[in-house]
């Protein structure tokens, strides 16, 4: 009787904080109904577009679009803050040497970076000291990505350039080239997609961490850790291994879903929290999956993709139950066929969102509570301690 009470009385239970609003924001917007999503009131098409990922950043940074002045100004110390320290360097060296995967040595660099940060010292509620720190932090992950890529190749590292933008010095820094302006271009337009989406997952674990008042370089960290999950960032990856897996099998791309289907499998690339139908994101990375496949002749990857989804949805019946290609289904093809190596994807993932993460650090910062919920306790009570040798 006592439990049948306490249950009738007892908060609603959200898990995974589903439909939960824990705060307002003016970073993003995202309607899953249509298929919508804007940073800041511009519609995310026009930011592919017509903007560069610097403007972005400063938009999440700063609430606005720089003018000129202002976006010179910014563009220039980005680039003055890409260069990192020799001991940061060295633990590229040393992890690349001992095979860690990309998300964990990403994740143990952020971490490294702060050492070298002039200034660690900063009061934690010194919200244009977090700003510089989060400015250096997404500065520098292109070039201790790029670093620990070309250890691990037997290369060494090259220093950045401060003529090319975020994404061609991040494209010339792992190749060693400087990169043709289609693909810095593409490169450019996935950053801007990637780059800001709400209350995700690795959002709201920064937010978490700084409402400590930890600094942020602990809560880009923790942003790395949660991002790198096959349910979150890491289903980029996923999807391209499944079309490779997909491709060397031999099997029909229909047979092979209908059986992942069967099975209760999820399909790597589909389905979201938010969106119940296609992301807006994902069809803009088709666009360019396609418009790379037709300058390189090689439709394969491009075809596997649209093929799967159309399956899924129409045959499989997916999109009428509200699962349909995420931003991860096809920014796997546009990579490789960019010759990115498939395990940077979600490395990648975190160069963008790192904006994201401290736009929405920032703007929680401003008006900072403890972020602290609860859990609906369900386990035994009043338990008799019973000494160990009695036990
Ligand atoms: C950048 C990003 O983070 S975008 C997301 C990237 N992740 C992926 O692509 C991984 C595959 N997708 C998924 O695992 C899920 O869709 C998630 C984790 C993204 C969202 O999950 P949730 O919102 O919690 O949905 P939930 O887990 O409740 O799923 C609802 C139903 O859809 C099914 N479903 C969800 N995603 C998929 C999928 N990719 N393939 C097949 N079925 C799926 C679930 O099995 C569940 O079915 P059931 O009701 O019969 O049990
Ligand atoms: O919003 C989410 O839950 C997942 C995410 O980060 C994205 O889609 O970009």
């Amino acid at each position: 009787m006592a439990d049948l009470l306490k249950k009738a009385t007892s908060p609603e239970v959200h898990r995974g904080l589903e439909g939960v609003v824990v705060d307002e924001t003016e970073l993003s917007v995202i309607d899953g109904s249509v298929g919508k999503l804007c940073y800041h009131g511009y519609h995310i098409e026009d930011l592919a577009r017509h903007a560069e990922f610097e403007e972005v950043l400063y938009l999440l940074w700063h609430g606005q679009l720089p003018n000129e002045a202002e976006y010179e100004t910014f563009v220039d110390e980005m680039a003055d803050e890409r260069a990192v320290d020799e001991d940061v360097l060295q633990m590229a060296e040393t992890l690349a040497a001992s095979d860690e995967e990309p998300m964990a040595a990403l994740r143990t660099l952020v971490s490294m970076l702060s050492a070298s940060d002039p200034e660690t010292d900063a009061d934690p509620e010194n919200i244009d000291a977090a700003l510089r720190k989060g400015r250096r932090i997404t500065a520098k992950i292109p070039t201790v990505l790029a670093a620990f890529d070309r250890y691990r190749n037997g290369e060494e590292p090259l220093a950045p350039r401060d003529d090319l933008g975020h994404a061609a010095n991040f494209l010339y820094m792992l190749n060693g080239e400087k990169p043709d302006q289609v693909a810095a271009d593409i490169f450019d337009v996935a950053l801007i997609l990637h780059a800001d989406h709400g209350l995700n997952a690795s959002t709201f674990t920064t937010m978490v961490i700084s409402s400590t008042y930890a600094d942020i370089y602990n809560a880009v960290t923790g942003g790395v850790g949660a991002l790198a999950g096959k349910w979150h960032g890491g289903a980029n990856q996923d999807v391209m291994q499944t079309l490779i897996e997909l491709d060397e099998s031999g099997e029909d791309p229909l047979d092979w879903v209908k059986n992942a289907i069967d099975e209760g499998r999820r399909i790597p690339g589909f389905g979201h929290r938010v969106y119940d139908v296609k992301d807006p994101r994902a069809k803009i990375l088709e666009e360019y999956s396609e418009d790379l496949a037709i300058e390189s002749g090689d439709r394969k990857w491009y075809e596997y993709t649209t093929t799967i989804e159309s399956h899924l949805l129409d045959e499989l019946g997916l999109g009428e139950k509200g699962i349909a290609p995420n931003v991860d289904f096809y920014s796997g093809s546009v990579y490789y066929q960019l010759g990115i190596p498939i395990d940077l994807y979600t490395p990648i993932f975190a160069m963008s969102r790192v904006g994201g993460w401290v736009g929405h650090v920032l703007e929680y910062q401003a008006e900072n509570r403890l972020i602290r919920p609860r859990a609906q306790y369900e386990g035994p009570e009043d338990t008799e301690f019973i000494p160990r040798p009695d036990r």
